[in-house]
């Protein structure tokens, strides 16, 4: 259908429609008329007054029942909007912020402003040595938050870094465990541990925590450490402690003991695998050197096990401990001083950079934390360092790295009690410990030593290898109690029955694999040198 001739349609309805209406509306007046009695102008009017006050009150009653209506609708809007409001405020009422907590890591600048510790998230509990705090700390946070500015919490407690210790946990990131000490760290001394204690130990113990608990580093192997302190401090009973631990945790392993003290690894000589009472450069230039070789050595075997595609070849531990190194260090100013010193600082540079690959660990303690003591290079190749009581920061740095004021929660050696000996910081994986070395009675040690020679007599008869030549030349030497052995006298020893002397020395040259040296008593074999080759070569 078009639109015109449906428009027209349209006009025609409601014209009809129109005639309808006003055919009703005349009607219904004339039925009024007639009934009423009244005029035609009368009857009108009254309809037409009767029709506006009803269409008056139909929009009255319309009015109120949507007033009504959107009178109910906004109340409940208007409790809606409230009703969260209150449940929080509620919420907050039911769970107050811990004053102290929140007080104290607010002004510490751990947590913001607008952000609180609850109460129902802490739990604080009294134990031997201090308060334990254990709380969350607002969502967005973690303890590291906390751990970064633990200086300043510690101000905010009223006491030093040294009285704080933390913990994370495993739990929740947001979970910090906080140890405020009742009195300075280790005002009271700790027991030293059994045997038992230190074997349950994950690793090698160092000393005892704050809290009376053992502390140390997971493990010994390829890894180095430097101890530095001031004289008297008790580097050299904290580094007993350690050897002790060793023997105790570390299973079977090698020592290079060098006592530049005269006699302060003295308990360990009888395990070790060479020991020297020195002081002169020259002697510990050759314990590196030997220790150097050992460990090209052992990288030739590990570059060849590579090369044939054969599993790693698994080597000895070897552990080198210096007795105040940095003598070892110093020269006199000369010029051949300035290049031993040169050459000494290298060499030992190379021995512990390699301990990773090598298993030669070196343990290096110095009295002497000056600047110059252990030179730069030296020292930044130590995984594991250790600083007793210096006088100063600046001390610190040297011995710690000069980074390590910047390192998490560290803790300033300058600040420790020099009363309490045996004191020291812990710098191992970038965390700081306090901890105090074991101080074990003689006799524990002695013991400890014993045992670990019997243990490994016993290892050595049980799966005893055929020896070496070399080997046997050292053993024929020693039961004769001689130095020196011509090389005439020492062949037939080892089945080479040659009479021509120059023929006899060549092939005991080739079995031993070590070339004979000429003395005033012939040409043969120095047992000291036989010692040094036999051990370069395993
Ligand atoms: N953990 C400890 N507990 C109790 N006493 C200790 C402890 N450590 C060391 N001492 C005592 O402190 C004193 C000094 O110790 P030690 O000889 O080990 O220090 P040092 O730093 O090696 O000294 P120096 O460098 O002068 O030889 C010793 O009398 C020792 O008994």
């Amino acid at each position: 259908m078009s639109k015109k001739q449906q428009v027209s349609d349209d006009l025609y309805g409601q014209a009809a429609g129109a005639i309808g209406g006003l055919a009703v509306t005349f009607g219904v007046l004339a039925a009024i008329k007639d009934k009423l009695g009244l005029s035609w102008p009368a009857t009108v009017l009254l309809t037409a007054g009767v029709l506006v006050a009803l269409g008056y009150g139909a929009w009255r009653l319309r009015a109120a029942i949507v007033r009504m209506l959107a009178g109910e609708a906004r109340t409940g809007t208007a409790l809606k909007q409230e009703a969260p409001t209150t449940a929080t405020e509620a919420a907050e009422e039911a769970v107050p912020a811990h004053p102290e907590l929140t007080a104290a890591l607010t002004t510490a600048g751990v947590i913001g402003r607008e952000q609180v510790i609850r109460a129902d998230e802490v739990t604080i509990t009294d134990v031997p040595t201090g308060t334990l705090y254990d709380f969350l700390v607002p969502k967005g946070r973690t303890y590291e938050d906390v751990e970064k500015r633990l200086g300043t919490v510690a101000g905010m407690f009223g006491v030093t870094r040294l009285h704080l210790t933390m913990e994370r946990s495993r739990d929740n990131e947001r979970r910090v465990k906080l140890l405020k000490l009742h009195e300075p760290p280790f005002t009271k001394p700790f027991p030293a541990p059994t045997r038992q204690e230190i074997e349950a130990y994950p690793g090698v113990p160092f000393g005892h925590d704050v809290t009376g608990r053992l502390a140390g580093v997971p493990t010994f192997d390829k890894a180095s450490l430097l101890v530095a302190g001031m004289t008297q401090m008790g580097k050299t009973t904290l580094v007993n402690g350690i050897i002790t631990c060793l023997l105790i945790a570390y299973g079977e392993f090698e020592m290079y003991l060098l006592d530049g003290k005269f006699c302060g690894l003295t308990k360990f000589e009888k395990k070790a695998v060479r020991y020297e009472s020195s002081d002169d450069p020259a002697v510990f230039e050759n314990m590196v050197d030997e220790l150097n070789a050992r460990s090209d050595n052992r990288y030739a075997k590990i570059k060849e096990a590579i090369q044939k595609r054969q599993p790693a070849p698994k080597f000895t531990p070897v552990i080198f401990i210096v007795d105040e190194a940095a003598d070892f260090f110093a020269h006199d100013e000369s010029k051949e001083g300035k290049e031993q010193a040169r050459r000494i600082a290298e060499k030992t540079r190379s021995l512990v950079a390699k301990s990773l690959e090598s298993g030669i660990s070196s343990v290096l303690m110095t009295q002497r934390p000056s600047t110059n003591a252990i030179p730069v290079m030296v020292r930044d190749q130590f995984l594991y360092r250790m600083c007793l009581y210096v006088a100063s920061a600046g001390t610190t740095k040297v011995a710690l790295g000069d980074t390590y004021f910047e390192t998490v929660a560290p803790i300033n050696p300058a600040l420790l009690d020099p009363d309490i000996k045996g004191q020291a910081v812990l710098f191992a994986n970038g965390r700081s410990t306090l901890i105090r070395g074991f101080n074990f009675e003689d006799e524990f040690i002695w013991s400890v030593v014993d045992q670990a020679i019997a243990v490994k007599q016993q290892e050595k008869t049980l799966a005893a290898p055929p020896k070496s030549p070399i080997e046997r030349a050292i053993e024929i030497m020693r039961n004769e109690g001689v130095d020196f052995m011509r090389s005439v006298d020492l062949a037939p020893h080892l089945g080479i029955t040659e009479p021509d002397p120059t023929e006899c020395g060549k092939q005991l040259s080739a079995l031993l694999g070590v070339g004979s040296g000429r003395t005033a008593q012939g040409r043969g074999y120095k047992l000291d040198d036989l010692t040094a080759a036999a051990r370069s070569s395993s």
